[in-house]
């Protein structure tokens, strides 16, 4: 009777509390577009890693909240069908207390430079819808590249367990390695990674302590080598003069035609060292198709000829030597997924072909097979292709030989790879620099060794008992 009263009160007194659950809600506030990320955990356990999980996203309708400067107030209004959505999706009585952060990015980062009062008024705008939701409003800024680096880090390794392989009490003695990290944004690139080498640019290094542990990280976020600012400055290069309006382009496929006006063109300040005054107001792209033309032109865009340190990536930019395993995400994954050619046995050689391949289709046949994707997109991926290819073996210094450390990742383990995460794990604290303290053994451990001593007992009783007849048990003092 007792050991069964043993066993009882072991299971119901540690019986598991029913899960007290959090949330939090970033808005990534891109060049392109803005998505709203809603995150849930249990709130006994949010020091513990990989226990925060995305259980909501929301891309908001339109562009990015920069291309509203030339009327900030509805900048803010585009964010309210998603944000109605985040009040439907978490409980009544966890809004109050649910935290809300908008961080900007490179769109807004060159806002900034061309009129920082629009760039103000663009933030204000988006700070008052989400001031008027039940959440605990946290802020709405522009993020540095260097956060938007150091946070997209944090996100994968975080996802991908690697600060602690298991959150079990063996799993703390085992560490493992941390990926680096490749964002490929709409207007800016971000590549971060730990470097065993000393990092020679103060402003390409950090240094986090996280679950106990030192990492020397590298970073670097590279303003206008985003995918849209790239296709820009690449277009900017073949501007005719006034005589002439129409360009012949390789990174386009052959039978495209698009567009644009100039005063579009060079509105961004990434064009400003390539602007001509003899530029007519509009100008027709024509796709030639034509791979290794496209990549010839794309590479003007790296200056590989100026470094003051002792290596560089390009543009004067120190980067140590490419160290372990990375991650590419945000546009290296839309556009490899695309062109089917994110899985890691592809060699670097055979993607250049299907790259090669993808830019010599005709656009009516790429077209017809692609009936649903938006055109922006599909017109684009010969161009975003051989930019990602460029960028990766021009820029960042990856070959044949490293080809196979890159992963091409949309979502790890349900949750999307980008910087969002990491942002509001940082913001609520919620990576202790030190291990936080958990009992050696698991709940479920812990119920089975007490019911396993439980039944040893109620055995030895039982033995005694049964030999009370040959006191020799007692005795020999068993019990
Ligand atoms: O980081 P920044 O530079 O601020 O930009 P962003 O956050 O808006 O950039 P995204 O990662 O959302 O997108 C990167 C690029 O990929 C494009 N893109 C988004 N979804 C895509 C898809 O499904 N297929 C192809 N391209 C896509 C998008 O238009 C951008 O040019
Ligand atoms: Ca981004």
């Amino acid at each position: 009777m007792g050991a069964v009263a043993l066993i009882t009160t072991a299971v119901v007194q540690n019986k598991p509390l029913p899960k007290n659950m959090k949330y939090g809600i970033v808005l990534d506030a891109g060049s392109s577009h803005t998505s709203v990320y809603i995150y849930e955990w249990p709130a006994e356990k949010e020091n513990d890693t990989g226990v925060v999980q995305q259980i909501d996203a929301c891309k908001v309708d339109g562009n990015g909240i920069s291309s509203y400067a030339h009327d900030p107030p509805v900048a803010g209004l585009s964010l309210q069908k998603c944000m109605d959505k985040a009040r439907e999706v978490i409980p009544e009585q966890q809004q109050r207390e649910t935290p809300v952060y908008l961080g900007a990015t490179a769109g807004m980062r060159l806002l900034r430079l061309n009129n920082a009062t629009l760039a103000d008024e663009v933030l204000s705008s988006v700070g008052s819808t989400l001031r008027s939701y039940p959440f605990e409003f946290q802020g709405a800024r522009i993020i540095t590249g260097q956060e938007e680096g150091a946070y997209g880090w944090i996100t994968i390794n975080y996802l991908l367990g690697n600060f602690l392989e298991n959150s079990g009490w063996l799993g703390r003695l085992k560490q493992s390695a941390t990926f680096g990290a490749l964002d490929l944004g709409g207007a800016s690139t971000q590549i971060t990674f730990v470097s065993k080498k000393e990092i020679e640019s103060q402003e390409n290094s950090l240094h986090f302590r996280l679950y106990g542990k030192s990492y020397d990280v590298y970073t670097h976020s590279y303003l206008c080598y985003g995918k849209d600012q790239a296709l820009r400055r690449q277009i900017a290069y073949t501007i005719p003069d006034a005589n002439n309006s129409t360009i012949l382009d390789p990174c386009f496929n052959s039978g495209y035609r698009r567009n644009t006006s100039t005063k579009d063109l060079y509105s961004s300040p990434c064009i400003a060292q390539q602007r001509i005054s003899t530029a007519p107001s509009n100008i027709e792209i024509k796709g030639t198709g034509n791979y290794q033309l496209c990549k010839q032109k794309v590479e003007m865009i790296f200056n590989k000829t100026q470094c003051t340190y002792s290596q560089c990536s390009f543009n004067g930019i120190f980067q140590p030597n490419l160290e372990g395993e990375f991650g590419a995400f945000s546009a290296y994954y839309f556009v490899m997924d695309f062109l089917k050619l994110t899985n890691e046995k592809i060699s670097l050689e055979r993607v250049k072909e299907a790259v090669k391949t993808h830019c010599s289709r005709p656009w009516e046949e790429v077209l017809k097979e692609f009936p649903k994707i938006k055109e922006k997109y599909l017109s684009e991926y010969c161009f975003s292709g051989t930019y990602i290819l460029s960028l990766l073996e021009n820029g960042f210094g990856f070959n044949s030989e490293n080809w196979k450390d890159i992963s091409f990742l949309g979502k790890i383990k349900g949750s999307d790879a980008g910087w969002t995460l990491g942002y509001m794990l940082n913001l609520t604290n919620m990576i202790p620099a030190e291990l936080p303290y958990s009992p050696p053994l698991s709940h479920g451990s812990y119920i089975g060794l007490m019911v396993f001593f439980s039944i040893l007992l109620v055995f030895i009783i039982l033995t005694c008992w049964l030999s009370l007849r040959k006191p020799k048990c007692l005795q020999k003092g068993i019990i």
